[in-house]
């Protein structure tokens, strides 16, 4: 598993294109049939995913947790941005479509992943944190996310929010999880912009065209810094750095935090006028 530290806005100030690249985007995530995973000690985050075709592809211990297993102290989060896909927790089957969660709690020995058909393939995106207590496995569909529309699109940011691990949805110990999506038109994701110094933040990029691209903005609000990225990449948000973006179509993206808190609506906002 690839470890990265953590650096501070001081160091990240001084970084270039190749330095913000190595440290905060998170490349190649789905591969076919086998599970890549990054350990961020952000928050101890670890960002994951898969693309199963012709396998089932287990969950494995990693070394760098010095634990039995993988979920021994950690929970975990999964959205399916790809075909049907089946996961199986100790034995027990659930079915993901497009847009589907699957909160998987503390303890859980063996996690499989696979796909429904080899044609349509699902794209697992797997987020997990460090757990003190175990909350039941659970499956919200996108439908169950309360889903709610926010922007304009006079300001090109008409998106619907669903929102599926936070505090009033699936509970959990500390990961918060759901996802975007812009209407046609819009580009613009999470502005105004915000911080949370209280939690990290974990940005997923899926449904953006080959040929275009996304630029996701970090950085403390006064000292700005862009990522440019393509579909199916993840960027890590320090606590201390701004998270939103610009895409050169619509696209959809997965948010995931960890932190002192799970409350979706506590963030202290950098209004655009202010930004550097
Ligand atoms: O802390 C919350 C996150 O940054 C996102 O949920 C913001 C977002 O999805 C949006 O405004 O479109
Ligand atoms: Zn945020």
């Amino acid at each position: 598993m690839e470890i990265r530290f953590g650096h501070s806005p001081q160091e990240t100030k001084a970084m270039s294109t190749e330095q913000l690249r190595e440290n905060y985007l998170v490349q190649d995530l789905m591969q076919a049939d086998k599970l890549t995973l990054v350990y961020s000690h952000y928050d101890r985050l670890i960002v994951g995913g898969v693309k199963p075709v012709g396998k089932t592809v287990l969950l494995k211990n990693e070394e760098e947790l010095k634990s039995d297993f993988f979920l021994q102290r950690r929970e975990l989060g999964v959205i399916n941005v790809g075909g049907r896909g089946l996961i199986t927790v100790d034995g027990e089957k659930y079915s993901l479509d497009k847009k589907d969660c699957l909160y998987v709690g503390r303890g859980a020995k063996k996690v499989n992943f696979s796909s429904s058909a080899k044609k349509d393939p699902a794209v697992f995106y797997i987020l997990s944190a460090p757990a003190h207590q175990v909350y039941p496995t659970t499956k919200y569909t996108k439908e169950q996310a309360a889903p709610v529309t926010l922007g304009d699109i006079t300001t090109s940011n008409k998106r619907t929010i669903y929102k599926y691990i936070h505090e009033e949805g699936i509970q959990s110990c500390q990961l918060v999880m759901g996802l975007t999506v812009l209407e046609t038109g819009s580009v613009w994701n999470s502005v105004p912009p915000h911080t949370h110094t209280r939690r990290t933040e974990i940005y997923f990029y899926f449904d953006l065209p080959e040929e275009q691209r996304l630029f996701h903005m970090m950085g403390e609000p006064q000292q700005t810094r862009h990522i440019i990225m393509k579909n199916n990449e993840a960027v890590i948000s320090p606590p201390w750095s701004m998270h939103f973006g610009c895409g050169t179509s619509n696209y959809g993206f997965i948010w995931g935090m960890a932190g002192e808190n799970k409350q979706y609506t506590d963030m202290d906002p950098a209004p655009v006028p202010t930004l550097l």
